[in-house]
This record gives structure tokens, sequence and C-alpha cells, in this order.
């Protein structure tokens, strides 16, 4: 980057800064888009003058609403709903919901930005959001699960639709909750449509719907390998989280002959030095999903080792996946990763790497390092296929999807390597995702002139 690049990217992100105070996630997020947009478009006068990136990072909209139900206690709650509609510059708003305590606002517009540009590197007509609540979802019956998502779609019906925005699950949206708030909606609005994706196959839902965000990102590995003379056969791999990314990453890298040794949740990892199987994935799979338990009892069933209060990523491996939440590795995890053995991290979660990990990546570029924009867009992709089955009404078979899924992740790869590469030969797949990402928006805001 040149000075007067510098300058140029120092002033727009303090500009940034002062329009959005007290909101380090989304900084952090436009920075890191920042840094390779604003070289990018040095020679193209026209983005500059018209301000596109200074739009892009402004959400069209941001609904912040109330959200109250009652416990099994009787007891009144109140929690914050939240929808950030970034921008549709190239289809309905889309992206997911997340239930969870940490959530904010600045943690919904980073989600929300990113969204943007992970939703046009897939090819599909899909403009970028992303919603959720403070509401922790961890401990609470059912009932009271189901009455806290009626009562925050009660509310953000009147924001969404087909065409307008088309919400899905994240972090504590999973299919139940899914299917209570698709249940509100229609109640409301006496309108059987595609309002919410991940929905189940028996209302609407696509085939391989659950398992594309963790399919996505091994198929980004795999690709990335691929292009560099390997394969993920035998290769030594470590898994964080063990919800829905964290388990189907785990189960396509068990499909293609790697061996997993990891999973965690937020209390802690289990390492299985002898690799997890099929069956025991399957017993994860129950365990999250049906008893809603923690990962340590996972070395309680198997006699596997639990690191209590830590992150995996001082485990010897080859691979690295990260797959549970934002910033969950830092500097000095990258090099603990790198002075292990690692050669490839794809990002299954969004943002899981800090600025101080991605500069630490940078400086060691034998290590292939997918950014989530690109390794985590299976999800969104298939939630695309799903919005294009309800309009049709009808289902396409799961080869059919993990067929288009395997081609939208490789169409993405392809558009990394087309403008990553730099001049040396070593394809820098944030900036190629980043570039590919914003060409396509931007040229829609470009022919929609000022607004
Ligand atoms: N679901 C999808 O289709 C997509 C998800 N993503 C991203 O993937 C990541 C995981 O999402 P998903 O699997 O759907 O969510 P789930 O709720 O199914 O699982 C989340 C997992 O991450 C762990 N986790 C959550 N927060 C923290 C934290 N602060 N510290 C440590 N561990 C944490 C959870 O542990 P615990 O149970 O203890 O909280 C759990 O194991 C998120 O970054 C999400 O945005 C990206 C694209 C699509
Ligand atoms: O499937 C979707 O619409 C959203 C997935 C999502 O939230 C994400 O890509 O981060």
């Amino acid at each position: 980057m040149s000075t007067h690049q510098a300058e140029d990217l120092a002033t727009f992100m303090e500009g940034v800064q002062r329009r959005n105070p007290g909101e380090p996630e989304f900084h952090q997020a436009v920075h890191e888009v920042a840094m390779d947009i604003i070289p990018y478009i040095s020679d193209k006068p026209i983005y500059k003058d018209l301000k596109i990136l200074e739009r892009m990072t402004e959400p069209d909209r941001i609904i912040s609403f109330r959200v109250v139900w009652q416990d099994d206690s009787g007891d009144i709650r109140v929690n914050r709903g939240y929808r950030v509609q970034q921008n549709n510059a190239i289809g309905p708003y889309k992206g997911g919901i997340r239930f969870h305590p940490t959530v904010t606002q600045s943690v919904l517009k980073f989600l929300a930005f990113e969204q943007v540009f992970k939703n046009s590197l897939t090819g599909l007509p899909m403009g970028g959001g992303k919603g959720g609540a403070d509401f922790n979802p961890k401990g609470k019956s059912d009932l009271e699960v189901m009455r806290f998502c009626q009562a925050f779609m009660t509310e953000l019906a009147k924001h969404i639709g087909p065409d307008t925005d088309v919400p899905a699950g994240d972090i504590g949206v999973g299919a139940r909750e899914v299917g209570y708030m698709f249940g509100q909606y229609k109640r409301l609005e006496n309108r059987f449509e595609g309002v919410l994706t991940g929905k189940a196959l028996e209302f609407g839902g696509s085939l391989i719907r659950t398992e594309a965000t963790g399919y996505g990102a091994v198929y980004m590995m795999q690709d990335m390998l691929t292009h560099h003379g390997e394969s993920i056969d035998g290769k030594v791999c470590v898994v964080s989280g063990s919800g829905n990314v964290a388990t189907y990453c785990a189960e396509k890298l068990l499909q293609l002959g790697a061996k997993v040794v990891t999973l965690s949740d937020s209390s802690g990892f289990v390492y299985d030095e002898e690799g997890f199987t099929h069956e025991k994935l399957q017993w994860v799979m129950d365990l999250k999903n049906k008893r809603r338990g923690r990962i340590e009892e996972y070395a309680h069933e198997f006699g596997a080792k639990y690191h209590e209060g830590e992150e995996p990523w001082g485990v010897p491996c080859d691979l690295a996946f990260p797959c549970a939440t934002q910033n969950e590795i830092d500097g000095e995890e990258a090099k603990l990763l790198i002075n292990n053995g690692c050669r490839g991290i794809s990002e299954g979660a969004n943002m899981p790497t800090t600025p101080e990990a991605i500069k630490v990546i940078q400086d060691f570029p034998a290590l292939l390092h997918a950014p989530s924009k690109a390794a985590n867009a299976g999800g969104v992709g298939v939630s695309g296929l799903e919005m294009s089955q309800n309009s049709l009404r009808l289902s396409w078979t799961r080869e059919e999807v993990d067929e288009r899924l395997r081609a939208i992740i490789r169409g993405i790869h392809d558009q990394c390597v087309e403008f990553g590469t730099t001049s040396e030969g070593h394809v820098d797949y944030f900036r190629g995702a980043n570039i590919a990402g914003f060409n396509k928006v931007a040229s829609a805001m470009l022919a929609y002139g000022v607004m």
C-alpha cells in the first residue's frame, strides 16, 4: 500500500469510527475490507467520487425493538431485538438471526456488513442483512424458547418478506427456533411463503441446508489444497465449536479421509487423539441438538481429554477450522498454529481471526487462509437455493443441491484466485474475496445513481 493509500485508509476509518462510536466489531470488519478496497479503487475515480465504499458501510436501516415474553415461572422478561438491513443492491436482504447474550448492535452490524460481500460472492441475487437478540436460549425450556421466538417474530414480521428480507439461523438459532418463527409469521400474515430459510424439509426447507456451511468450509479448503497440489486425505484437523457449522465441517472432513481430533464449546475443548468417527460425531449432534448438553460429556463417554476453559489452537494439526465465533484466534494462537505445523485455515465462523492473527498469517504465506466471507458462504448459498426452490414450489434432490453447493464454492475459490493472486504468484484469499465481493455490489450501486 502506498503512503497516499495509507492516508486515504486512515481518513476513511476515522470517518467510520466517528459515525459509529463504541462499535469495535463493526470497525474491525470494515477495516479488514477497506485495507483491500481502498488501494483497489485508488485508480478508479468513479468509485471514490461517488463514495461507494462510504455508502456500503452505512446500513440502509437498522430496526431495533423490544421483545417481551413470559418465562415458565410467570415472570415477564424483556430483551432487545434487531434487524440490520445493510444493503439490497443485488437482491433482498439475506442473513441469519443470532440469539446470544453477547449480541449488540456492533456485532450485528459487523455480521451484516460481511454478509453483503459473502452473498455477492455466491453469485446469487442476495443482498446482506443480519439480526438477532441478546436472548440466551441456553437453559431455557422449549416453551420458553417458543414464546421468545413468537414475540420476536411479532415485530420482525413487519419488516421482512420473501422479496424484501429473508432471515435464517445463526448462533443459537437452529431448526427449532426457525420452526417457531416461521409458524408465527404464517399465523400473523396468513401467508405460506419462503420468508425464512433453514426451514425443516416438511415445510419448505432445502436438503443440505443444515450441512451446507460446514460442508462448504471443507470444500473451500479442498479447493485451496487442490490449487496448491495437495489434498485433504490423511490430514489432521482441529475444529472449534460443536454446533451446526462445526459438526458438519467435521462430518465432511471424515468423509474425505481426514482425521478430526478436537471439538469445543464455550466451556472448553475435547481432544480425541484417536480421532472422531461418524458414530462419535452422531453422539455429539445428539448431545448438542437434543439433550443440549456440554462437550465435556464427550470426554467422559469416550475417554478423550477435556481442557476446561481452553481453545484447541495449541493442538498440533495440518489444518484448522475455527467454527465457533468471532475473534477466537488471536495473534499468539496464530503463531502457535504455525509453529505446530498448521498449513491451512478455513473460517467456518464469521471473522474468527483477530487483526493481529491475520497479520501473523500474512507474514507466513505458506499457510493457506480462507476468510469467512468465502469459506462459510455455503450456508447462505444453499439458503439462496432454498429461496429458488420455494419460488418454484418444488424440491431438488440431495445430489442436485450438493452439486450446486460444490459449484458455488468452486466459483468463490476461482474469484479469489482471479482477484487475489499477487505479482509473486501467491493467492491472497482475503484480498480476492473482498475485491470480488465488492465489484458486483458496487456495479449495481453505480447503475442506480445517487441514493
Ligand atoms: N449456521 C450457519 O449456517 C452459519 C453460521 N456461521 C457462523 O458460524 C459460527 C457458528 O455458528 P453455528 O454453528 O450456526 O452456531 P451454533 O449455535 O450451532 O454453535 C455455536 C458453537 O460455538 C460455540 N460458541 C458460541 N459462542 C462462543 C463464544 N463466545 N466462545 C466460545 N465458543 C462459542 C458454542 O458453544 P456454547 O454452546 O457453549 O455456546 C457452540 O459450540 C458463527 O460464527 C456463525 O456466525 C456462518 C455462516 C452460516
Ligand atoms: O443462510 C442465511 O441466510 C444466513 C447465513 C448466515 O447467517 C451467514 O452466512 O453468516
